[in-house]
């Protein structure tokens, strides 16, 4: 028996891990990635399963081999070199790889994720070695099932992550690399959301890529033919799906990093007969609508210690500018827009007519003029909005503009003329535009807020790069007004205010502080379909752990600085506590499958009835025992054992 190390999980219970059987023997052993220990193996391991010779004399502890990985590491001299550095260690073994990631994870987290998993990606077919995952490619769509079945070799699996890769991070098509997203979101999973790596799937949707750069590279690995669109592609990818709800009825079906267009269409195609869930659409949403839950938490704060009234405290009180209306802007449009209807009982148009987007068009606007005088002028409008983007297409003609004087310029709206019109209280970026948000359109959002009310401002675009301001420049045009959080890290910020110098903690808005542990949630309740009132669960739950939120309401002081969301380093622990509010969500809702939960009775049984509290804290115990840990049990040899 074996107990785990408190401090790498310190959230997790100490339990203990019971012994392993397995089948393997000598070399096929050590080649296993899930079960190979390295110098690991005790002396009796190393003679019961044919390793004597095979291994150098001492046996090491996984500390000890965490810190030569560690060394090893630190002598990479550049953060790709790191990246393939710790892919080669995953696949020597996993409990290395997870044990040493989570040991450094805010420090190795971006180099296993976004932005270098991006350059990973972007350059996948000169850096590969080995493959990692599932490739599934168009031109062997008719023996789809048979690849699938030999790659699960009749493994459980509770997560399968896939992407066609069309846009991946921020950085556009990326043809077969993409399943470098695939991988590093199912590592996400279990560093984060300790889910057992043996139970994911990572799957590459190859239907040939449109990037004219792979086309034209003699060493691109991947279908080299242009992307399959249509009724081809729908075929392809409804194979794909039904084959994961045919041999994994219950697993939560994960879509990263699909084009816009077939992101919305999937989801809503699949979305209430599987779990399936897409996080650029959904996680985006809900990690952004923590982040304003938050922030508007301590705005409103700030402004009744200003004024001596709590205006503005509620979702529906904001008006929001998106700017970028792709998967990310429409996936935080309609999750703050259902959390506005959940929370404030406002209707689903009023919700709507909260929000602003703004695409590479310009505002979604309605081409009716604003007054009959101006019916002859050039706001005719000739944006190409797709169905999902209806509803939030801004009437011209509701008074938002009219104040500020704003109209289109050659039909087009701008960002500096709608924050100007709108006076938004939230800003968010979403363009891959980088520096779209300018000093002027800063400086105009602040000024058209009133005393105290702070200009809630995220530049969510991935990678760093293409950031749509860099938050130290947010913060000196505000003068230390705003509250600012990103989609990849930046260090905190320290400027001048009034010849003081000022420190400000800088959220990461990153949908990795939230999707592992909603698909924990949805995963261990076996939810039949993500919910939205599971994924505002979840946002609730992490904005009730903000540090900005936790420092104003302990004191009386204003805000000072603290991080709008928890700290990445926090996320396993954060990540367990809104998967179990998720699975919570999910039994109380009566959408969760798994036995115990059905077991508990029904809906609306369980929410109103006595065994409310018993099946909560069930979920709680459940949660616990779930979580896998990076620690290598004691393996005994029995030819009936694990395989691989
Ligand atoms: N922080 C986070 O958790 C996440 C961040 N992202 C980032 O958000 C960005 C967008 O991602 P997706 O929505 O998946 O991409 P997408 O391609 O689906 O959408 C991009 C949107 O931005 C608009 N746009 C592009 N250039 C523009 C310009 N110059 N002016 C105004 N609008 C412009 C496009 O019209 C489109 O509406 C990427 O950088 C991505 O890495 C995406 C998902 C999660
Ligand atoms: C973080 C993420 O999902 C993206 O940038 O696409
Ligand atoms: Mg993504």
């Amino acid at each position: 028996m074996v107990v785990p190390p408190l401090g790498i999980h310190s959230h997790k219970p100490a339990r203990l891990i019971p012994k392993l059987r397995i089948a393997l023997h000598g070399q096929s052993l050590l080649n296993s990635s899930r079960l190979n220990k390295g110098t690991a193996y005790t002396p009796q391991e190393r003679k019961s399963f044919g390793l004597n010779g095979r291994l150098p004399y001492r046996t090491n502890t996984l500390d000890q081999q965490c810190d030569r990985a560690y060394d090893q590491l630190n002598s990479c001299d550049s953060p790709i070199r790191k990246n393939t550095f710790l892919q080669s260690l995953k696949d020597q073994s996993w409990v290395l790889y997870y044990s040493l990631v989570s040991r450094h994870l805010k420090e190795l987290v971006p180099v296993i994720y976004t932005p270098t998993q991006g350059d990973a990606i972007a350059n996948f077919s000169h850096l590969y070695r080995k493959a990692d995952g599932l490739f599934l490619s168009y031109p062997e769509e008719d023996s789809m099932e048979e690849a699938f079945l030999e790659y699960t070799n009749g493994r459980d699996v509770d997560l399968v992550v896939c992407t066609d890769a069309e846009a991946i991070l921020g950085i556009g098509d990326q043809g077969v690399g993409g399943i470098g997203i695939s991988t590093a979101k199912s590592t996400m999973y279990t560093l984060i959301g300790g889910l057992d790596p043996a139970r994911t799937l990572s799957v590459m949707l190859d239907v040939g890529t449109s990037n004219k750069e792979l086309l034209d590279d003699p060493l691109y690995i991947g279908w080299q033919h242009d992307r399959i669109r249509g009724e081809d592609y729908d075929r392809f990818m409804d194979k794909f799906v039904q084959l994961v709800r045919k041999h994994y009825p219950h697993s939560l079906l994960h879509f990263e990093d699909f084009g816009v267009t077939n992101a919305y269409r999937l989801l809503h195609k699949y979305k209430n007969a599987h779990a399936a869930f897409n996080d650029d659409i959904q996680g985006t949403g809900a990690v952004t609508l923590a982040c304003i839950m938050a922030a508007i938490g301590v705005s409103s704060r700030s402004s009744h210690l200003a004024t001596g009234n709590a205006q503005g405290k509620r979702l529906s009180d904001q008006r929001y500018v998106i700017f970028g209306a792709g998967s990310a802007g429409m996936g935080i449009a309609v999750q703050v827009r259902d959390a506005m209807i959940a929370a404030d009982g406002i209707s689903r148009d009023e919700a709507n007519r909260r929000l602003w987007l703004i695409d590479r068009e310009g505002l979604l606007y309605d081409d009716e003029p604003p007054s009959p005088s101006e019916a002859t002028s050039t706001r005719h409008h000739q944006h190409s909005w797709d169905k999902a983007k209806e509803e939030f297409v801004r009437p011209f003609d509701d008074g938002w503009g009219e104040l500020a004087g704003v109209e289109a310029k050659d039909g087009k709206v701008d960002l500096l003329d709608v924050v100007k019109g709108v006076r938004p209280t939230v800003l968010i970026g979403c363009s891959t535009a980088a520096g779209a948000f300018t000093e002027e359109v800063v400086k105009a959002m602040a000024a058209g807020l009133t005393d105290g009310e702070k200009p809630i401002i995220m530049p969510l675009s991935n990678p760093s790069r293409l950031v749509e301001a860099v938050p130290k420049d947010i913060m000196e045009w505000t003068e230390g007004r705003a509250l600012v959080a990103t989609g990849s890290p930046f260090g905190s910020v320290e400027i001048d205010i009034g010849g003081e110098k000022k420190s400000f903690k800088i959220a990461e808005c990153n949908n990795a502080l939230i999707y592992p542990g909603l698909g924990f949630g949805a995963i261990l309740a076996q939810s039949r379909t993500m919910t939205d009132t599971m994924l505002i669960a979840g946002a609730k739950q992490l904005a009730s752990l903000s540090p900005a939120i936790l420092a104003v309401s302990s004191s009386n002081q204003p805000y000072a600085g603290e991080a709008l969301l928890p700290d990445f380093g926090e996320a396993p622990k954060v990540n367990f506590q809104l998967g179990v509010a998720v699975a919570q969500q999910a039994v109380l809702e009566g959408v969760a499958q798994a036995e115990w939960a059905v077991r508990s009775g029904s809906g609306e049984d369980v929410a109103s009835g006595e065994v409310r509290e018993l099946v909560l804290d069930e979920v709680k115990d459940r949660a616990e025992r779930k979580l896998w840990v990076p620690v290598y049990p004691e393996y005994e040899y029995d030819p009936e054992g694990l395989k691989d």
